[in-house]
C-alpha cells in the first residue's frame, strides 16, 4: 500500500506523530495511532498545515499533558469528570486534581473519543506508577473510589444498593444521608453557625481540597454529577436539599473524625425539629417503597438514636436489642436506637455478630432463611456484612485502615513545568524459550544466555540502550514461571512491555500470564513475534491467537503494535526499537530530575567485599553519591554508584538503572528507594518499615489461624504442613522460590515458607528449621561450617540447588512423601490346603502346598472355597515343619494358622497378598 503512515509523515514534516494526530483529531479525522495509514487528502492537508502553521502545534505542546493511559480503566475518574469539569468549572485547574494548569483541556482524547485510540487500549490504562493516578486525585484512588461508593451505597438497605443507574443511586443516597448525619452535621454547623448553605458548602469544599487532595475526585463527582444535576429538581421538591448536601459533606468529614459523630444536643434538637422529608426512593424495591412504615421506622430510628442520646441520663432507657423486633415498635412509634458499627473489609460471621452484639446463630438463621448456608467462621466481605447488618437495622461503616507505609511513601503532585522527558523503561515478557534473553541479547549485542545456569534467566538486570540518540532502559525480566512474582514487579516498574511470542509456538500459558500482568499494570504492550526465521513460523496464527486476548494488530483494525523479529538473524530489530521510541513519544514520559531521588529496587544482594548491593531504577529526581537513602527496612548513604556497564557514576537521573553501595542491609526487590534529607530521616524511615512489617507479620499469622478450614483440617489431622526455609544469593530468587513453593500447597499439605533471606545458610537458619521441623532450601548458596554441623546434629535437611526448577520439583516430590500414601493390593502367591490338624492352644493348622509365588510371614491371606472368599485376614503363623519361617516359596509345603479362624478344610485355596504403597 502506498498510503503514508502517521509516523512516517511526522518524520517527513519533522514533527511528532502526536502533533499530527492532535491536528487530525481537531479536524475530526479519526486515526488510531501513529501506525495508522493516512488518506492522501488528509496527508496533503497535514503537509499544508504543518508546512505553514508551525507555530500552532508547538503552542499546543506547551500545555502539559498527562499520559493517555490513565483514562481507560477508570474513566469515571478521568475523562468524564474532567470534561465536565472543563465545561462547568474552568477554574478547576487551580485545585487538587487540576493542579496541573490546563492539563486536561488540551488532551485530545478527553473531548474527542477515538482521536487517540492508544489511550483507549484496555492495557494502556490504570498506570500504577503513581504520577498519573495521583493526578487523578490522590495516591489512593481505590480507597477514594470506595469511599465515594460508600456515599452511594447508603441506600442503606439491603438490595437497594448495587445495580442502580447513577442517578437512581444518588437518590437512594438520601435515606442514609438523611438518616445518619445528625451528629455529623453538628460539627460544621457548630463551627459556622451563621452561614448560609451555599457559602458553607463552598468553603468546606475548598478546605477539603487543600487539606485532602485525595478527595478531589469525590468532590468533582459531587460538583459535576450529583450536586450540579440534582440541584434544580431538589430545590423545588425538597426544602432541605441544601441541608442534605451539607450533611453529605459532613458525613465525609465525620468519617475522618468518628469521635465527633454525635455532637452537641443543640444542633440535634434543631435537626429533630426540622422533620426529615421522605426521600424519593425511585430505585427501591416495591415493598420498600410501599413499606413506608419501615422507612419511617428507620428514620425514626435515627431520630430515636439522637433523641436517645440527647435524653441520656434523663432516665429514658432504651432496650439495646430493640432493633431485632420490628412491627409493633413501628406502630407504637417508640423511640429506638439505631446502632452503627465499624467493620473491616473482611470479617467472619462470628466477628460480625460480636460487633452487632447479637448471637451468631441469629445471623446464620437469617441467612439460612434467605437460602444461604454459612458457618460462624465463614469470612464475608464488607458489602455482605453490611447487608446482613442492615437486616438487623444496624448501619455499617468501613474501617479505614491507614497504611503507614503507604502514607510514608505518599508523594505530592509535581509541577508539570518542572517535568522533563525521560527514557522509557521497557521489560520483555513472554513464555519460556520464546527468545526473551536472545532478543535482549541481540539488542545489546552481548551474550547473557551462555552464562545462565540451566539456560534460564535468573535475575532482573537492567540495561540502557541508545537508539538514534534516544535512550531506552530495558529490564531483563526472566521468563520462567518461577519468576512470576518478579515479572510482576518488572511490569510495575515499566512503561512498555515487549511481549515476545515465538512465531513457531504461538500463545502459551505464560504469554497469557504476561499479557494479564502487563494489562493489570497498565503498561503499553508491543508484541514482538520472534523466530520468524524459522520455517515453521506462522505470524498470522500468532496474531489470531493474540487477538483473542484483545491484542489486535493495527493491520487488522486494532491498535497494538506487532513487530515480526528474529533475535537470531536480527531481522526487524530496528523496527522494534523504532516502535519503542515512537510509543514512548506518544506516552510523553516525563519526570522531574531536579528533586530528591525516588526509585525502585529491582535487585539486591549481599556482596562479600562490598556489602549490600542494590540495583535501583531511578524513577524521579536525581540520585547522587553521598545522598542519604532508605529502601524498605534498609537505609544508608550512597557510597558509590555504578551504571549498567559497571562504570562508576556520580549521579543517576530518571529511568537510569544503577547499582548502589552503602545500604546497611539488603533491601527487598520491589522496594521503593527514597532519597532523604539526612541520615536520621533515612533511619527513621527504615525503622517505620521494620515495625510495620512486624505488625503485618503478626496480623498475617493471626488471620491465617483464624481461617476456618485450615483450623478444622489441622484439628482433624488431615492437614500437614511443610515448613521451608529459603536462602538464596539474591532477593529476587528468594521471592521467586517462595512464590513457586507456596503454589505447591494442596488440600493435604500446606507449604509454608517460614523464612526467606539472602546469603549463606547459617546456624540461625538451621535452628529455626529445626525448631519448626522445616527443611532448608539453598539456591546458589551453601551452608557455612557451623550450620552444616548443626544441621547434621539436629537432623535438619538442607538441600542445595543451582536451578530453581529442580528445587521446586524436589519439594513437590517431598510433598508426595508427606501425602497420605495410597495402598494397592499385591498378590504374593497361592497355596492349597491339603491337610488340617488341630493343635490345642493354637487352633486349626492347615498343611498346605504353595502353588505359586511366595508366602510371607505376617502377610494377609484370604481363603477361597468354591470360588467364594470365606475368610480375609492375617496369616498368624507360617511354619515349615516345626519352625517359624519368613517365607515359603512355590513348590514347598508349609503350615498356616489364620488369625481367629479355624474353619479350614482340605481343598481350600489360599491367596496371600499384602498392601503396598504406590508412589503418587
Ligand atoms: N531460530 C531462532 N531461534 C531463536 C530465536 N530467538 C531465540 N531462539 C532460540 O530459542 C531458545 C530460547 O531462547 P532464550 O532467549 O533463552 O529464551 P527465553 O525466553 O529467554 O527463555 P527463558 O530465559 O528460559 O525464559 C534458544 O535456543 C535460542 O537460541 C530466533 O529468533 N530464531
Amino acid at each position: 500500500m502506498s498510503k503514508i503512515k502517521v509516523y512516517e509523515l511526522a518524520k517527513e514534516l519533522d514533527r511528532s506523530s502526536k502533533d499530527l494526530m492532535e491536528f487530525l483529531a481537531d479536524k475530526n479525522i479519526e486515526v488510531k495511532s501513529h501506525m495508522s495509514s493516512l488518506e492522501d487528502d488528509d496527508a496533503q492537508m497535514l503537509r499544508k498545515a504543518f508546512g505553514k502553521k508551525k507555530e500552532e502545534a508547538p503552542k499546543k505542546e506547551e500545555a502539559p499533558k498527562k499520559k493517555n493511559i490513565v483514562h481507560v480503566f477508570r474513566p469515571q475518574n478521568s475523562r468524564d469528570g474532567k470534561n465536565l469539569m472543563r465545561q462547568g468549572r474552568p477554574q478547576q485547574g487551580q485545585r487538587g486534581a487540576g493542579s496541573r494548569p490546563g492539563a486536561p483541556s488540551d488532551r485530545p482524547q478527553g473531548g474527542r473519543p477515538g482521536a487517540r485510540p492508544q489511550g483507549e487500549r484496555p492495557q494502556g490504562s490504570a498506570r500504577p506508577a503513581g504520577t498519573a493516578e495521583r493526578a487523578q486525585g490522590g495516591p489512593r484512588p481505590a480507597g477514594a473510589a470506595e469511599r465515594a461508593q460508600g456515599v452511594a451505597r447508603p441506600a442503606g438497605r439491603p438490595g437497594a444498593t448495587s445495580e442502580k443507574p447513577q442517578t437512581e443511586r444518588t437518590h437512594s443516597d438520601r435515606p442514609r444521608t438523611e438518616g445518619r448525619p445528625a451528629g455529623r452535621q453538628e460539627r460544621p454547623q457548630g463551627q459556622r453557625p451563621g452561614r448560609g448553605f451555599d457559602g458553607e458548602r463552598g468553603d468546606r469544599r475548598d478546605g477539603r481540597a487543600q487539606g485532602r487532595p485525595g478527595q478531589d475526585r469525590r468532590d468533582d463527582r459531587r460538583e459535576n454529577g450529583e450536586r450540579g444535576d440534582r440541584r434544580p429538581g431538589q430545590r423545588s421538591g425538597r426544602p432541605f436539599d441544601s441541608d442534605r448536601g451539607d450533611r453529605r459533606d459532613d458525613r465525609r468529614d465525620s468519617r475522618e473524625n468518628r469521635g465527633g459523630r454525635f455532637g452537641d444536643g443543640k444542633d440535634r434538637q434543631s435537626r429533630k425539629n426540622t422533620s426529615i422529608p421522605a426521600p424519593a426512593l425511585e430505585g427501591q424495591k416495591p415493598q420498600r417503597a410501599k413499606g413506608k412504615g419501615k422507612d419511617d421506622y428507620k428514620k425514626k430510628d435515627y431520630r430515636g438514636d439522637e433523641d436517645e442520646r440527647m435524653t441520656k441520663g434523663k432516665g429514658k432507657k432504651q432496650e439495646p436489642k430493640n432493633q431485632l423486633q420490628k412491627p409493633q415498635h413501628k406502630e407504637q412509634k417508640q423511640e429506638e436506637q439505631i446502632k452503627s458499627i465499624i467493620i473491616p473489609e473482611v470479617l467472619t460471621i462470628q466477628e460480625l455478630a460480636d460487633k452487632m452484639k447479637v448471637v451468631p446463630s441469629a445471623i446464620i438463621k437469617k441467612l439460612f432463611m434467605q437460602g444461604k448456608i454459612v458457618t460462624v467462621n465463614q469470612e464475608i466481605d464488607y458489602d455482605t456484612a453490611e447487608e446482613i447488618a442492615l437486616e438487623f437495622e444496624i448501619l455499617c461503616e468501613k474501617e479505614e485502615v491507614v497504611d503507614v507505609i503507604e502514607e510514608l511513601l505518599k508523594e505530592e503532585e509535581e509541577d508539570e513545568k518542572k517535568m522533563k522527558k525521560r527514557p522509557p523503561v521497557v521489560c520483555v515478557m513472554g513464555h519460556v524459550d520464546h527468545g526473551k534473553t536472545s532478543l535482549l541479547d541481540a539488542i545489546r549485542h552481548t551474550n547473557v544466555t551462555d552464562r545462565e545456569a540451566g539456560g534460564i534467566t535468573q535475575h532482573i538486570g537492567a540495561y540502557v540502550v541508545e537508539v538514534n540518540g534516544e535512550k531506552i532502559t530495558f529490564l531483563d525480566t526472566p521468563g520462567h514461571e518461577a519468576f512470576t512474582a518478579m515479572r510482576m514487579r518488572g511490569a510495575n516498574s515499566t512503561d512498555i512491555a515487549i511481549l515476545v511470542v515465538a512465531a513457531d509456538d504461538g500463545v502459551m500459558p505464560q504469554t497469557v500470564e504476561a499479557i494479564n500482568h502487563a494489562k493489570a499494570a497498565g503498561v503499553e504492550i508491543i508484541v514482538a513475534i520472534n523466530k520468524i526465521d524459522k520455517p515453521s513460523a506462522n505470524i498470522d496464527r500468532v496474531k489470531q491467537e493474540l487477538a483473542e486476548h484483545e491484542l489486535i494488530p493495527e493491520d487488522w483494525g486494532g491498535s497494538t503494535v506487532f513487530v515480526p523479529v528474529s533475535a537470531k538473524t536480527g531481522d526487524g530489530l530496528s523496527d522494534l526499537m523504532e516502535m519503542i521510541v515512537l510509543t514512548a513519544e506518544m506516552m510523553e514520559l516525563k519526570a522531574n530530575p531536579n528533586r530528591r531521588a525516588r526509585g525502585l529496587v529491582i535487585e539486591a544482594q549481599l556482596d562479600k567485599g562490598r556489602g549490600p548491593v542494590a540495583t535501583v531504577l531511578v524513577q524521579k529526581g536525581t540520585l547522587r553519591v553521598g545522598d542519604p537513602v532508605a529502601a524498605g527496612s534498609s537505609f544508608g548513604k550512597v557510597r558509590a554508584m555504578m551504571d549498567d556497564k559497571g562504570r562508576r557514576v556520580k549521579e543517576a537521573g530518571p529511568s537510569m538503572p544503577v547499582e548502589i553501595l552503602g545500604l546497611n542491609d539488603v533491601p527487598n526487590a520491589g522496594e521503593v528507594l527514597v532519597g532523604c534529607k539526612n541520615e536520621k530521616e533515612a533511619r527513621s524511615f527504615a525503622d517505620t518499615f521494620i515495625s510495620q512489617n512486624k505488625a503485618k507479620l503478626l496480623e498475617e499469622t493471626k488471620s491465617k489461624l483464624s481461617l476456618d478450614d485450615l483450623f478444622t483440617q489441622i484439628k482433624e489431622g488431615n492437614l500437614k504442613e511443610l515448613g521451608i526455609v529459603v536462602k538464596a544469593d539474591v532477593q529476587g530468587s528468594v521471592e521467586a522460590l517462595k512464590q513457586s513453593l507456596l503454589k505447591l500447597s494442596n488440600d493435604e499439605v500446606v507449604v509454608k515458607v517460614i523464612h526467606g533471606g539472602v546469603g549463606a545458610i547459617n546456624e540461625s537458619d538451621v535452628s529455626l528449621a529445626s525448631a519448626s521441623n522445616a527443611i532448608i532450601i539453598g539456591f546458589n548458596v551453601r551452608p557455612d561450617a557451623v550450620a552444616k554441623e548443626t544441621a547434621d546434629r539436629e537432623g535438619v535437611d538442607i538441600r542445595l540447588y543451582r536451578v530453581i526448577y529442580n528445587a521446586i520439583e524436589d519439594v513437590e516430590a517431598a510433598m508426595k512423601g508427606m501425602l497420605d500414601p495410597v495402598f494397592e493390593e499385591k498378590v504374593l502367591g497361592h497355596a492349597e490346603i491339603r491337610q488340617t490338624f488341630k493343635a490345642s492352644g493354637v487352633g486349626t493348622i492347615g498343611g498346605a502346598y504353595v502353588l505359586d509365588g511366595t508366602f510371607e510371614r505376617d502377610c494377609q491371606a484370604r481363603i477361597i472355597r468354591d470360588g467364594v472368599v470365606i475368610y480375609d485376614g492375617k496369616l498368624a503363623s507360617l511354619k515349615r515343619f516345626k519352625d517359624d519361617v519368613k517365607e515359603v516359596r512355590s513348590g514347598y509345603e508349609c503350615g498356616f494358622v489364620f488369625e481367629n479362624y479355624n474353619d479350614i478344610k482340605e481343598g481350600d485355596q489360599v491367596e496371600a497378598y499384602k498392601m503396598v504403597e504406590i508412589p503418587r
